[in-house]
């Protein structure tokens, strides 16, 4: 068959990495593949990794307001899965952006990256995380509150995979600022400030929403 005759899946128009939101979110628009991303829909339906979802824990910070969560996660390593390459690449575009990591002498980024957290918003659960918050306090002492950059990869498509579970920001700040809901799709990630953006994740009502989320914090003396 000629190339002309072959069909191909129908392409999204590419977009380009887009800073939104008085410049609070990183849009890294299909930074993961449709490759990447069905490796890790196996993986993620592993039994390995179902049975290791748990509800998710709560973050005790009084600013950071982790009071209101509802959903299943699991803290995973991707060691061997292209998308752990790609999240780390997210970080490194971000401290690009933002510099609030410390770097070698030759400009190497220098932090430490959590574990990285898979989370299930399930309809049939109404799963959320509604609660304003930013994911680290600077007057925090948690270990949680080191957290400078956070990256979070969309791996269902909205209005398709699942109903509701919009991310909302609010800019420059809880509780006065201008209230944003952000249009992406499966395979983009976004990156922001853990300290600085106020977000919250609305109900899905129908079908999972999936997400994979990393945080890098300084490193280790
Ligand atoms: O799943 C998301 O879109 C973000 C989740 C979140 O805000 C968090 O885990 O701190
Ligand atoms: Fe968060």
């Amino acid at each position: 068959m000629s190339a002309e005759n072959e069909c191909p899946e129908p392409k999204r128009p590419r977009r380009d990495v887009a800073l939104m939101f008085d410049g609070q979110i990183l849009h890294m628009p299909s930074a993961l593949s449709a490759r990447d991303l069905a490796s890790l829909e196996n993986y993620l339906e592993s039994d390995m990794v179902q049975s290791s979802l748990q509800e998710a824990v709560l973050h005790d910070s009084a600013a950071a307001q982790y009071k209101s969560r509802r959903c299943d996660s699991a803290w995973l390593h991707l060691c061997h899965m292209p998308a752990a390459r790609k999240l780390k690449h997210a970080i490194k575009r971000a401290q690009d952006e933002w510099e609030v990591l410390p770097r070698t002498k030759r400009g190497v980024l220098r932090c430490h990256y959590e574990d990285v957290q898979y989370t299930e918003y399930r309809g049939d659960r109404l799963a959320h995380f509604k609660q304003w918050h930013i994911d680290a306090d600077d007057d925090g002492g948690d270990e949680e509150d080191k957290r400078e950059i956070t990256v979070v990869a969309l791996l269902t498509e909205p209005g398709t995979d699942f109903e509701g579970g919009d991310f909302e920001c609010m800019v420059p700040a809880y509780p006065d600022g201008i209230h944003h809901t952000l249009a992406w799709h499966k395979g983009d990630i976004i990156a922001f400030l853990a300290k600085r953006l106020w977000h919250r994740v609305l109900p899905t009502t129908a079908g999972i929403r999936k997400t994979l989320v990393l945080w890098a914090k300084p490193p280790f003396k």
